[in-house]
């Protein structure tokens, strides 16, 4: 199981900082969507330059141009680059192709999605890692809930989850082993970041 920080809602300089204080609990750095759009693709460079031995995830987002966005980030230095699972199955397929010719990969985002044929027929277009994620905006009404693992069900994907996992949470959603668990708030909204990475990580091996 890894762990992936997400930094969202950051500026460039608190993101090195926090990464500086937890690079040695996370296993993959999460480039957020609106750092993104803040800074460009160049913050993926800056980022992959500063921390070579870390994935980098690019949270693009991607729900059409597909080979022109995954272009784009994984020649800024992405190793896995999201696509939103709603998108047009031409888009999936032309983003799966773009990571294939760069050595990178794709996690499709199954924010809003809700059907499991839906996650099959992604599937089927050759699609491998997903993300079962509840979005920001719809964490009032409740964070990630372990009830989201049966849309992937006999689906043979690897599995990202997301959405207001925190140290309290996360013991629950451990038991059904996904392959990454994405972190953000839980550790980058923290007064110590390092004290609740350390802290997630312990639960995450058991210590
Ligand atoms: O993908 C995310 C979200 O859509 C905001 O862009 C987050 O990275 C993901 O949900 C993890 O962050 P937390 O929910 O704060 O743990």
């Amino acid at each position: 199981m890894k762990l992936q920080l997400a930094l969202d809602r950051l500026t460039r300089g608190e993101s090195i900082r926090i990464l500086e204080s937890v690079k040695q609990h996370i296993d993959i750095i999460e480039i957020g969507t609106g750092v993104i759009k803040e800074y460009g693709v160049s913050i993926i460079k800056e980022i992959k330059e500063l921390y070579p031995g870390k994935k980098i995830l690019a949270d693009m987002k991607i729900c059409d141009a597909g080979k022109y966005e995954a272009k784009q980030a994984f020649t800024a230095g992405a190793d896995i680059v999201t696509v939103m699972g709603f998108a047009a199955n031409s888009t999936i397929k032309e983003t799966l192709q773009v990571a294939k010719e760069m050595n990178g990969q794709i996690m499709i985002d199954l924010l809003e999605i809700q059907s499991a044929d839906r996650v099959k027929e992604l599937s089927s277009t050759g699609a491998d890692l997903v993300g079962l994620h509840v979005g920001k905006d719809k964490q009032s009404e409740g964070v990630f809930h372990t009830d989201l693992f049966s849309l992937i069900e006999g689906i043979p994907v690897q599995v990202a989850v997301a959405g207001g996992i925190n140290s309290k949470t996360l013991p629950d959603i451990k038991q059904h082993k996904p392959d990454i668990v994405i972190i953000g708030s839980a550790i980058t909204g923290q007064e110590n970041p390092e004290l609740a990475a350390n802290t997630i990580r312990n639960i995450m091996e058991d210590r």
